[in-house]
């Protein structure tokens, strides 16, 4: 059931199984939250690998970004909390296929997935790969996770608009909306993190840099960039020089 609310957003109700499957990712990989960044690459790369394979056959999913590639920034706000961006000039998804990939339990098998899990989260780690749930380990250091997405350009989808998913750690529902941006990704997905208190450390770049090369630089077939922000240097005011002494 989906609620158009009067500001042009649809709210949405998780599916019950969802609000669970968050909660047993969450707990089971609590332990090692630090796979977060590895999932989230690695569904970045799954989207571009999607791309390049669709571009065999639909040249025309190339247009509107040349690169094929994942960005990470982090930006820290002056009251030390943050956001980690996570960007991918992938595939991309329409708005029914944010509702479906990230708001419903769209994948055939989860549901084993859930029942398993619910016994024993032991072997959990993998599977969640498998299951395409690593974006629920968006939620072991974010309390609230925003998706905005532009589908590739397709003879079905020939003007894609580019939409926004956001969803609350402890909300049982999302909201999707066109992105008041507009379409500024060009092609692919963004993903950003609001950190949580407890995770404020993976705002730190030399962190965020161990971690892509520990789990995932050898396991990307894409160049992934650090976006490092150099904080504006204000030219300081010369004082005028006063005439010869
Ligand atoms: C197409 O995937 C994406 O655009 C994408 C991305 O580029 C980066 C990301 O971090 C994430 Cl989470 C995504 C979405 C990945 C996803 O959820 N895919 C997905 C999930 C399903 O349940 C599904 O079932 C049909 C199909 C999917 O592609």
């Amino acid at each position: 059931l989906s609620v158009l609310a009067q500001d042009g957003k649809e709210k949405h109700a998780y599916q019950s199984d969802v609000a669970r499957l968050r909660k047993i990712v969450i707990n089971s990989l609590y332990s090692h939250r630090d796979v977060f960044l590895r999932e989230l690459i690695s569904n970045a790369n799954d989207a571009l690998e999607k791309l390049r394979l669709t571009s065999l056959t639909e040249p025309d999913v190339l247009t509107g970004a040349e690169q094929m590639n994942i960005t990470i920034q982090a930006i820290k706000d002056e009251d030390g909390a943050g956001r980690i961006i996570i960007s991918d000039t992938g595939i991309g998804m329409t708005a029914d296929e944010l509702t479906t990939n990230l708001g419903t339990l769209a994948k055939s098998g989860t549901s084993d997935f859930l029942s398993k899990a619910e016994s024993d989260t032991s072997g959990t780690g993998n599977l969640i790969g498998a299951f395409g749930l690593g974006f629920y380990s968006s939620f072991l250091v974010a309390d609230r996770v925003q998706v905005a997405s532009l589908a590739a350009k397709s003879s079905k989808n020939p003007n894609p608009k580019q939409y926004v998913f956001t969803s609350g750690a402890d909300e049982n529902s999302f909201e999707i909306f066109a992105d008041p941006r507009g379409n500024t990704l060009g092609r692919g997905t963004e993903i950003t993190l609001y950190v949580k208190g407890d995770a404020v450390n993976y705002l730190d770049e030399q962190t965020i840099k161990d971690l892509v090369n520990k789990h995932s630089s050898f396991s990307t077939s894409f160049p992934i960039y650090l976006l490092t922000h150099r904080v504006e240097m204000v030219p300081q005011e010369v004082p005028e020089e006063d005439g010869p002494v």
